[in-house]
């Protein structure tokens, strides 16, 4: 059993059913990416393990204790876009998040939190922050009183390409703190940083498990073929059965066969690159 596991869990508001039984396991450890379309029931999962909404049926448990409706459940939590105190400075708010929390040796315990996420210990009010310093600073206050795992719903949803490369390098250098739950529908980064999957869809978790292995046992190794003109590019899809777009022909056939049967034709493609198997392609099958 994982550090949070959920079990048949069912969610409904008024007569839309969310959740139909949902099974989810987090080992302890993880990096684990909770990936799903827009209105899949990501945040309702969330909430549901927060103990913030409660459960119709099923049941939750964390660290081997059922998790109770309005109870603390220890769980640190990060929205997609936090919200602040604007005039204080990044250490006052972590006092006041610590002291509400009563995080035990808070003075040292802030400036270490300060530290890891890189925010400077100045007088500098938040206000005045970028939104990739908010995030930090929303990553300091969900690890300051210890939790041993960490929800993140959506982080990077608000960020822009650098900044989401840098929140993710950030995510990945706290996994050594706490175990993640991250919740997003961006699968590059779930490939990027995640070692486990689940793929949330129609209610359940259709899939999940460690990612490489998924990919591996679920994806087959395809191969791109490049022409130097649409027509070419036609007439191999047509020879091989392959999908075409513009000057490119994707096959899941063997490749050096392929490539035999477009010289007999003389079709002589510029390039031909293996493609790697893609949570993408993964995703795209489950919810096909
Ligand atoms: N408090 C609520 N009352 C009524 N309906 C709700 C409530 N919370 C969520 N829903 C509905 O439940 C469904 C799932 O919503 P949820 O926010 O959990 O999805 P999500 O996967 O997080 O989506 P997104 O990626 O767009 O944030 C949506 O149709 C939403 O409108």
């Amino acid at each position: 059993m994982g550090l949070l596991t959920l079990t048949k869990v069912s969610k409904a508001f008024g007569n839309q059913q969310v959740l139909k039984g949902l099974d989810l396991d987090v080992p302890q450890g993880a990096i684990y990416g909770f990936v799903g379309e827009n209105g899949a029931g990501k945040t309702t999962t969330m909430r549901l393990i927060l103990g913030l909404e409660p459960l119709d049926s099923g049941t939750i448990t964390f660290t081997g204790q059922p998790v109770k409706f309005g109870h603390t459940q220890g769980i640190g939590y990060l929205p997609d876009v936090p919200a602040y105190y604007g005039d204080l400075s990044a250490r006052e708010y972590l006092t006041l998040c610590g002291r509400l929390t009563q995080t035990a040796h808070l003075h040292e315990r802030v400036g270490e939190m300060l530290h890891l996420v890189g925010l400077p210990d100045t007088r500098r009010r938040v206000h005045g922050f970028s939104r990739g310093m908010k995030q930090r600073l929303g990553i300091a206050s969900a690890l300051l009183d210890r939790p041993a795992m960490l929800l993140c719903d959506e982080p990077t949803s608000a960020l822009d390409p650098a900044g989401r490369r840098e929140f993710l390098a950030l995510l990945a250098s706290v996994h050594n703190e706490t175990t993640i739950l991250l919740s997003t529908h961006i699968l590059s980064d779930v490939e990027r940083i995640c070692d486990y999957v689940g793929i949330l869809h129609a209610g359940k978790l259709q899939m999940q498990g460690p990612l490489q292995a998924l990919l591996a046992a679920h994806t087959q190794p395809a191969t791109r073929f490049t022409f130097s003109n649409e027509a070419q590019a036609q007439a191999a899809a047509t020879l091989l059965g392959g999908a075409a777009t513009a000057s490119q022909v994707t096959v899941t056939t063997d490749a050096q066969a392929a490539l035999r049967q477009l010289l007999a034709q003389h079709l002589m493609p510029t390039a031909f690159n293996p493609i790697k198997a893609s949570l993408e392609q993964l995703f795209m099958e489950v919810i096909a």
